[in-house]
């Protein structure tokens, strides 16, 4: 049978959107993460959760900076023999130069490196066109770092750039934080999963939209269901997720079947972020959900407006910087841009805007209205209007969009 809604209204305290912005990254930065040491290759995409410290010097020893010959003092100098790299080299005499290559260990003794287009080999003899000074093209032991010296802070993003480092200064496996879990529950009985949509029914856009892009922000994403509207559904489906972070599309204003706000009730959330001053998107919200065992680590729930382009400012606004921060992610400085023309706003609510960014600086897209994703689909940022909007030349925020 199915359960009657309890009346709960949707009381909609709006809070100025910044605000919102900031309750939901608190909310993750309370929420201690477990860690986890892994190979290098499955550490991308995650966090630091310890400092990048440098194993060894580096580089770990002299090297040669150019292909050419390592010399001992001034020139002229008798030659003999070569060092490859990755080999040993034996010293080196005073007043002696052996071949050597980019990359190859400095042989001890050896002052500088004589780029081959600055000597001359004849027999035995090496001259220089011009002496080369002590240090000259050698990239001397610990340039870079010494060892035990802190690279990166925790927190950090581990991108390509940062497993490139980790590996050159001797990591095999990184100490970094877990992902938070997510699941993804898409509310409406209007969406279809595939085909065309038709008279009453709706494509589900916001699944194939959101499952990548929290992917990609950091979730490991247990799964997506598609939830009935139907109470009793929400509220079982809501008890039974075991995820840290539930996002909910649709349900979450005040229409006959929206049931968002009763279900949290009932199962004894409690309401971090009830509506935000913003537009698209001002019904989002963010909810405390008890804990799925007790003792439990503290969960939420980020409800995101069923009106597509809403969602998206649901996501930016309340999903990833609540991911972000349970990711143990450090607060980016953000990204800004100045206005090239005055750019109008709501009167007191912030509006995110689908912009093109060209040299002159943000360009509003046309197909921007909440329901729409025409817009946003040839976006690269949206664009943050603060209430009130902004006079040309103006610093603008810009956030991303799903990439
Ligand atoms: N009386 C009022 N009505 C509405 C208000 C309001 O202030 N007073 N706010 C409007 C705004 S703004 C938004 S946004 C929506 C939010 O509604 P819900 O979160 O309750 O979402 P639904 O009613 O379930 O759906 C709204 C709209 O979006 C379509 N939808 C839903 N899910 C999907 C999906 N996965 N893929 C594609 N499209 C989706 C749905 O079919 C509806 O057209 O409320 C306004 N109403
Ligand atoms: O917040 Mo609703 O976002 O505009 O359509």
């Amino acid at each position: 049978m199915t359960a009657a809604a309890p009346t709960v209204p949707a009381a909609h305290t709006t809070v100025p959107w910044p605000q919102a912005r900031r309750a939901a990254r608190r909310a993750g930065a309370r929420t201690g993460r477990p860690t986890a040491e892994l190979p290098l290759a499955e550490a991308l995409g995650r966090t630091l959760a310890e400092p990048l410290t440098a194993l060894t010097d580096l580089p770990a020893f002299d090297t040669a900076a150019m292909d050419g010959w390592a010399v001992a003092g001034p020139g002229p100098w008798r030659l003999a023999g070569r060092v490859l790299a990755g080999r040993t080299p034996p010293p080196l005499a005073d007043g002696w130069a052996t071949g050597i290559a980019t990359g190859a260990q400095l042989p001890p003794g050896a002052t500088a490196v004589l780029r081959r287009e600055h000597g001359e080999a004849r027999g035995e003899v090496l001259r220089a066109l011009g002496d080369p000074g002590p240090g000259q093209d050698v990239r001397p032991r610990g340039q870079e770092c010494r060892r035990g010296e802190q690279l990166l802070p925790a927190g950090s993003a581990v991108g390509p750039a940062v497993l490139g480092l980790a590996a050159a200064c001797g990591y095999d496996r990184l100490t970094v934080r877990r992902r938070p879990t997510a699941e993804l529950l898409v509310l409406g009985d209007e969406l279809c999963g595939s085909g065309l949509p038709g008279p009453g029914r709706v494509r589900d856009a916001l699944g194939p939209l959101l499952e990548p892009w929290l992917t990609a922000a950091g979730a490991e994403l247990l799964g997506r269901r598609a939830v009935r509207d139907d109470f009793g559904l929400l509220r079982d489906a809501l008890l039974g997720s075991t995820a840290e972070v539930v996002v909910t599309t649709g349900a979450t204003a005040a229409g006959p079947v929206d049931f968002l706000h009763a279900a949290l009730a009932e199962t004894g959330a409690r309401l971090l972020v009830d509506g935000v001053a913003v537009r698209p998107g001002h019904p989002m919200l963010l909810a405390e959900l008890p804990p799925s065992t007790p003792g439990g680590p503290a969960r939420h729930l980020v409800g995101l407006p069923g009106n597509p382009l809403a969602a998206v400012a649901g996501t930016v606004t309340l999903a990833l910087p609540l991911l972000d921060a349970l990711s143990g992610r450090q607060p980016s400085p953000g990204r800004y841009a100045r206005t090239a023309g005055d750019l109008p706003g709501h009167p007191t609510q912030t509006r995110l805007l689908p912009v093109r960014l060209t040299e002159d600086g943000p360009l509003p897209l046309a197909f921007d209205g909440p329901a729409m994703l025409r817009g946003l689909a040839l976006a690269e940022a949206l664009a943050v209007i603060p209430p009130g909007g902004l006079p040309a030349r103006s610093r603008i925020e810009l956030l991303p969009v799903p990439a």
